[in-house]
């Protein structure tokens, strides 16, 4: 699956790819309650613009991608000097307050993710196939601390050929509910390609959250 990843972002078959922030997270992302000053986890990113959103939104940003051409367009697309630097297997580049580590997101452990206080995942989840999608659910659950709290916007669409994957509702709720308060916010409207985004808010569950 790295080698599918990498062979799109080398041909430039990123539909994915959004040239403007996303409004669900424009919409939805204030109401979550993750205080200014939190970083947010940024799973699988992209060069996603959303990383841009929140980063001039107060929030430090650590993305995690596999592939390092996504990483250097979305520095050259941006502003400010960019450091580059190792730490733990990981190649990293640093622009402003969003922090880009390139390697596999299953690499990444707790021990690296001390000040993760929240996270945002779109199209993440989904460009996974199903046997990853319960692991990514409990390795995100691994590095997110009691109470933060996230974004997830998932995808549903006709027909069984992923990347994006089906993830309807019942699954989402069957991979977080074990560690995460998941709250069902919106569903996007039917696209054109039969696909459906659904956005929802995850709280971890920990000694600090009710239920
Ligand atoms: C569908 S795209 C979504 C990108 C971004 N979240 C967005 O909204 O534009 C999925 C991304 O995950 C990356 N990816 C896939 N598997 C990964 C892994 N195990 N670790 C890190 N990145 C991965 C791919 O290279 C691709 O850029």
């Amino acid at each position: 699956m790295h080698e599918h990843w990498l062979k799109r972002w080398e041909e430039g078959r990123i539909g994915f790819h959004r040239d403007s922030v996303h409004p669900a997270l424009i919409r939805h992302w204030p109401m979550l309650g993750a205080v200014p000053g939190t970083k947010v986890l940024v799973p699988l990113c992209g060069k996603s613009l959303d990383m841009r959103w929140l980063a001039e939104h107060q929030h430090p940003v650590l993305g995690i991608e596999l592939s390092e051409r996504a990483l250097e367009q979305f520095v050259e697309d941006g502003r400010g000097e960019v450091s580059r630097y190792q730490q733990d297997g990981f190649a990293i580049l640093r622009q402003g307050s969003i922090e880009l580590w390139c390697g596999d997101f299953f690499h990444f452990h707790i021990a690296q993710a001390s000040e993760i206080g929240a996270f945002y995942d779109r199209a993440a989840l989904i460009a996974l196939p199903e046997a990853t999608r319960q692991r990514y659910a409990f390795h995100l659950a691994q590095l997110i601390p009691p109470g933060a709290r996230g974004l997830l916007v998932s995808l549903s669409r006709s027909g069984d050929e992923g990347p994006p994957f089906h993830v309807d509702g019942a699954e989402v709720r069957r991979l977080f509910d074990p560690n995460f308060i998941v709250t069902h916010l919106e569903d996007g409207e039917p696209e054109a390609n039969g696909f459906r985004e659904s956005v929802w808010a995850l709280v971890r569950r920990g000694p600090t959250t009710d239920e």
